[in-house]
């Protein structure tokens, strides 16, 4: 694996004190079956952020966890739950709250592979599905109804209905944690108070743990309202971008000319696979039907699909049946897709912070990755503030495409 460990080594990390770093897992004094788990899933050494607060979490303490994308922060989490968690007991005892659904259900997968060896009873909970309506929707309410779910990975929404109806039973849950914190605390989004009513639902001794590769002072600030005394573990401004991916912008000028630059690039985008990332759910129709009437293949994926669908783009995308997703930011964040190694902005994102999580989707765990922005020439402005904020340099893209990775 290519992952480079020397440079996860050598970031720096703003620590709210001198923390404990584990060389090894083995250091961390972990379950051994959860090491088992561990080692079995492909992992032989924890990266920086797993050497830091995986301790933290298994202390018991709150914990802020920032660190860049693709660098093992599920895991960390996911390791510190299980350390925590008692299987002698049946009752729920650890809930991971996450923007959208396919990253709910992508962490309960990890869940479940880390925690095999535990024999652990981990499930999604998310909205859009037929509710209840197929068995298995009927059982899996059933084993939460009858408290025979150690761990619940969810969305916020669908979360608290289930709590409300008296589904989720949240008496024993030690651990909470907000993945993508930054996102779920935002004011824009409508995830905060919903978040604000599952915790007044929690045991008062309630761990929080709350992980995000962006966080911003106002986030850190509205974490107070949650948060004891939390261990911080932040990133500095300037080493939020990962080295291991190339960035590079292409003027257009006008919008009508990226749809030919897009064309131009499609031989480059099939190599691996490539996600293009446009602004709204009409620009991804409208992209994505005039590839395919060009012949180009691609697949599409955003907010206003069916679930099935949703699921089925997911699983084609995942197992490389397709190689070229278009979509918005439902998949900016946290979808962990290795084979990944291309991120084309069609549209530049409004969001800052969405421009690191956005092209983070490649070079997943040290692997290379290149990003390549469309520019038009009122975007020229947006590129620059882009460049400010995370103090780096994007340049043009190289005429000879082989020069690209
Ligand atoms: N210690 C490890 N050794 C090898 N691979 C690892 C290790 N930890 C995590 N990985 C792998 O690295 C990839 C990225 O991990 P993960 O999705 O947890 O990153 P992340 O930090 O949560 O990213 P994002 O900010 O995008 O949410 C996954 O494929 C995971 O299996």
């Amino acid at each position: 694996m290519s992952f480079n460990r020397e440079s996860d080594q050598k970031l720096k990390f703003k620590t709210s004190q001198k923390l404990k770093v584990s060389a090894s897992f083995e250091s961390m004094q972990l379950n051994p079956l959860l090491l088992q788990g561990i080692y079995s899933n492909g992992f032989e050494a924890p990266s920086a952020i797993q050497s830091r607060a995986i301790t933290q979490i298994i202390s018991g303490r709150d914990v802020i966890a920032q660190a860049q994308s693709g660098t093992g922060k599920t895991a960390t989490f996911t390791i510190g739950m299980l350390q925590v968690c008692n299987f002698k007991s049946s009752e729920l005892q650890c809930l991971i709250l996450s923007p959208t659904r396919e990253l709910a259900s992508q962490i309960n997968q990890v869940v479940c592979n880390i925690g095999d060896y535990l024999n652990v009873k981990s499930m999604a909970v998310v909205g859009g599905k037929t509710s209840a309506s197929s068995s298995k929707n009927k059982n899996d309410l059933n084993l939460l109804r009858n408290n025979k779910c150690h761990i619940v990975s969810g969305t916020p929404g669908r979360v608290l209905d289930l709590i409300k109806r008296q589904v989720i039973n949240t008496k024993k849950v030690k651990i909470l944690v907000l993945d993508e914190a930054d996102e779920l605390l935002a004011e824009s989004l409508g995830f905060k108070q919903q978040i604000y009513d599952i915790f007044t639902k929690l045991p008062k001794t309630c761990q929080v743990v709350v992980v995000s590769a962006t966080m911003n002072k106002d986030i850190i600030e509205v974490t107070k309202k949650f948060l004891n005394d939390p261990v911080k573990i932040l990133v500095k401004q300037d080493q939020i971008s990962l080295e291991g991916i190339k960035q590079y912008h292409v003027n257009v000028d006008k919008e009508e000319w990226k749809f030919d630059t897009l064309c131009d690039l499609y031989d480059s985008l099939t190599i691996n696979q490539c996600v293009i990332f446009c602004n709204t759910k009409k620009k991804v129709d409208w992209l994505s039907s005039k590839l395919l009437q060009a012949n180009f293949s691609v697949v599409s994926m955003h907010g206003d699909m069916k679930q099935e669908e949703r699921d089925k783009i997911m699983n084609d995308f995942r197992s490389g049946h397709s190689r070229v997703l278009i979509s918005t930011d439902v998949w900016a964040r946290g979808i962990d897709v290795q084979q990944v190694s291309l991120v084309i902005n069609y549209d530049l994102p409004e969001n800052m912070e969405n421009y690191i999580h956005r092209i983070g989707r490649s070079g997943r765990f040290g692997r290379k990755g290149v990003a390549i922005n469309f520019v038009t020439k009122d975007d020229v402005k947006l590129l620059k503030q882009i460049e400010r904020f995370y103090r780096i340099k994007i340049k043009a893209m190289p005429a000879d495409l082989s020069q690209l990775s």
